[in-house]
């Protein structure tokens, strides 16, 4: 990557702010481009490409650098030394005569062998992932260090996947139907979709496969009273509505106005009307108590660590901590205990994260299980098949980037039983 000294001050001011970790890496990059409307567009994006390549590379980055503790400033030095090839005369006069020694005695360093470097993963989290080989490690790291590419799914309420394929290759886009979900399209190269005339019209959403899976697996049927207990903005929301074929009941619970409200726009244009956005005060609201042992599914789809999703949020390696995760435990145990009350003997309560976390996935369902013996684990390879989706994980679905090039999620099928 070339940088012009304009991009390069730029760069290392918005990754000063990144570094300090206190909001979303996205977040400080959007708000600095609007700040900063005279940037252009190639500039926009050597800054955006420069700044989170090294949040997925700062493991290496840092090794590169020890004993120096580096700032901003020696981060993008040594990315552009070691990751783009930039010669030392190339610096010019950006960098001084100390800092040229320093970047040379750099450049001679060989690739960092701790597990650290090689899987771009915290100490930390590598500790949490003590079930998985070194091979594995290394292998999920690299994968979560590579963009995650466009999945799209389609509204079976208005279109086919098949007329959505051909409709986008015909406009010349690459697109291919996604492996496992019937309803994914994935795009190559990340065009920008959201003002093409199938996602006004609401024939297609931006969905992760993966995400896609997790609504399909909660099984969603017409006529069905179903809930979506933490339904954010509703990406799983509008899938499990258009399984519903906009029949039945689907509330959409959240504590966030502010996400439900992005719901609606969404709603809109998906359609549905069987859907009814909900705002709780908490996962024991009087609301919630009111749906008690009504609901045939319920999808609990828990705020998480997000680790599954590094791909497109590298810096949450770093703003997640074992104290934040030990936090999000608390709540995910306290919303999936209040989410089962809701559900109807028979009925499928799914719990479900974009963690890579044994302690916020399996260790969530088991200790719920010891303290609901009314709940047994339905193995989710019988669901899969069930939904003729053609994917064999065993009893609980782990998507794993370096396997199923998808986010990495989580989900395990409860069943109340009668
Ligand atoms: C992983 S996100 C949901 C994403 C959403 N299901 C989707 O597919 O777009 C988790 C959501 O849980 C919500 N949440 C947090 N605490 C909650 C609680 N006590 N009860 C219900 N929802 C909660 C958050 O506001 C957030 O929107």
């Amino acid at each position: 990557m070339k940088i012009n000294p304009l991009q390069f001050q730029q760069t290392v001011r918005v990754l000063e702010k990144m570094l300090r970790f206190e909001s979303p890496a996205d977040a400080v990059l959007s708000g600095w481009f609007r700040e900063h409307r005279e940037l252009g567009a190639s500039d926009r994006h050597v800054i955006a490409e420069a700044s989170f390549t090294i949040l997925r590379r700062l493991e290496t980055l840092r090794a590169w650098c020890a004993p120096k503790k580096p700032n901003a400033r020696h981060l993008l030095l040594v990315a552009m030394a070691k990751l783009w090839g930039t010669n030392i005369k190339e610096f010019g006069e950006a960098v001084n005569e100390d800092e040229k020694t320093w970047l040379a005695a750099v450049k001679g360093k060989a690739q960092p062998d701790s597990l650290e470097a090689r899987a771009e993963l915290p100490a930390w989290i590598i500790e949490r992932l003590a079930d998985q080989s070194e091979e594995a490690v290394i292998a999920l790291g690299r994968a979560l260090m590579q963009p995650a590419p466009l999945d799209l799914r389609v509204n079976t309420l208005k279109a086919r996947r098949a007329q959505v394929l051909d409709l986008l290759r015909d406009e010349g886009f690459e697109a291919e139907a996604t492996p496992y979900s019937p309803l994914g399209v994935r795009l190559a190269g990340k065009p920008s979709i959201n003002r093409h005339e199938l996602f006004l019209r609401g024939e297609i959403e931006v969905q992760d496969e993966g995400s896609q899976l997790l609504g399909l697996i909660t099984g969603a049927r017409r006529g069905e009273m179903v809930v979506d207990f933490c339904a954010g903005a509703g990406g799983k929301t509008l899938l499990l509505g258009a399984q519903m074929n906009s029949t039945g009941r689907l509330y959409a619970f959240d504590v966030s106005e502010k996400r439900l409200a992005n719901l609606k726009p969404r709603l809109a244009r998906s359609g549905l009307s069987n859907v009814h956005p909900t705002l709780i005060a908490h996962e024991n609201d009087v609301k919630v108590k009111r749906l008690a042992g009504k609901a045939q599914r319920v999808l609990v789809d828990a705020p998480c660590s997000g680790l599954g999703t590094l791909r497109r949020n590298p810096d949450l390696k770093y703003r997640q901590s074992p104290e934040s995760i030990a936090e999000l435990n608390v709540k995910q145990a306290s919303i999936l205990a209040s989410a089962a009350r809701l559900v109807a003997p028979g009925g499928r309560l799914v719990y479900a994260t974009c963690s890579l976390l044994p302690q916020e996935n399996m260790g969530i369902v088991e200790a719920f299980l010891a303290a609901h013996p009314d709940f047994e684990l339905t193995p989710v390879d019988s669901v899969l098949a069930e939904q003729k989706i053609p994917l064999a994980v065993g009893d609980v679905l782990q998507l794993n980037p370096a396997v199923h090039q998808t986010d990495g999620f989580f989900a395990a099928v409860l069943t109340r039983k009668q």
